[in-house]
């Protein structure tokens, strides 16, 4: 690698709950765990701020338990929600475990497991070289860690929202169902909301639109790709206003 400096200072990266589970199809996969917390104790080495956002979808996801008859929407959701706070305990371990100094913070208060969300604070945390983990999402039931990701990457005003996640780009249409899916370099938020390409969901590609944060979708399972894209190299799909 370069001694090039990082393109990006401040970032935010949203971790899919799902790609968390590596090849299973639920839980926690200790490897996966373990690369995702080496690629980001590397940046936080080149100096960058890193802000993370994870998901539930490896445990539970609100609609999902809905459909099964087991809980109503509302209750759904805050199992969602706090399942992103069980990812996000074990995403902080295994930061901590590489002396990365980590704060876990939710938007909903959950005693002394983790400390209320505050953008100030989290501001000040990021200054001082900490990985802030945001868990709970947005707080609120019928939103996604998507949507948290970018509200929370532009309150911290990020420069950059990142997706990891298990596909590598935005395609013209969803590559896990379609064989002949063709993959975007890169897009205007315009052309994701007008053609609804199902990445990321419609109300967290408005926010970035409306407050002008570039995004970029890249697969979280190739190496060292979380530095390239950090480095401004060719990655995934960027996705920009114009
Ligand atoms: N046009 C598209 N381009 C790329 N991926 C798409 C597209 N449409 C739908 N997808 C799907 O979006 C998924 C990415 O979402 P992801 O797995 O990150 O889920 P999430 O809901 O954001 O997170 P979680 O797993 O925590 O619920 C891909 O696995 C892919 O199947
Ligand atoms: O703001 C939010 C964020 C999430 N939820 C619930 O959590 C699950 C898991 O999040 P994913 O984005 O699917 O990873 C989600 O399905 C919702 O049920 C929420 O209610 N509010």
């Amino acid at each position: 690698m370069s001694d090039k400096a990082p393109r990006y200072q401040r970032i935010l990266l949203k971790l899919s709950g799902e790609a968390l589970a590596g090849k299973n199809d639920m839980g926690i996969d200790s490897g996966v765990l373990d690369s995702m917390s080496l690629a980001i104790a590397h940046l936080v080495g080149l100096g960058v701020q890193v802000g993370i956002v994870v998901g539930g979808g490896n445990l539970y996801r609100g609609a999902a338990l809905q459909k099964q008859g087991l809980v109503g929407r509302v209750t759904g959701d805050q199992m969602g929600m706090l399942a992103t706070v069980m990812n996000g305990l074990a995403m902080r371990d295994a930061l901590e475990r590489r002396n990365i100094k980590c704060r876990l913070m939710s938007a909903l208060p959950i005693g002394e497991v983790t400390e209320n969300y505050s953008s100030r604070n989290a501001i000040r945390y990021l200054q001082n070289n900490e990985v802030c983990v945001f868990v709970a999402g947005t707080g609120n039931p019928f939103f996604t860690t998507d949507t948290a990701a970018c509200l929370r990457g532009i309150e911290i005003e990020a420069n950059l929202i990142l997706k990891a996640t298990k596909v590598d780009g935005v395609y013209n249409k969803d590559p896990n169902t379609h064989e002949d899916a063709v993959k975007y370099d890169e897009l205007t938020f315009d052309q994701v909301l007008d053609q609804k390409l199902g990445v990321m969901d419609l109300t967290a590609i408005a926010l970035l639109r409306e407050h002008n944060v570039p995004l970029q979708v890249f697969d979280m399972a190739k190496p060292n790709a979380l530095l390239h894209v950090v480095m401004g190299d060719s990655e995934g799909t960027k996705v920009i206003n114009h």
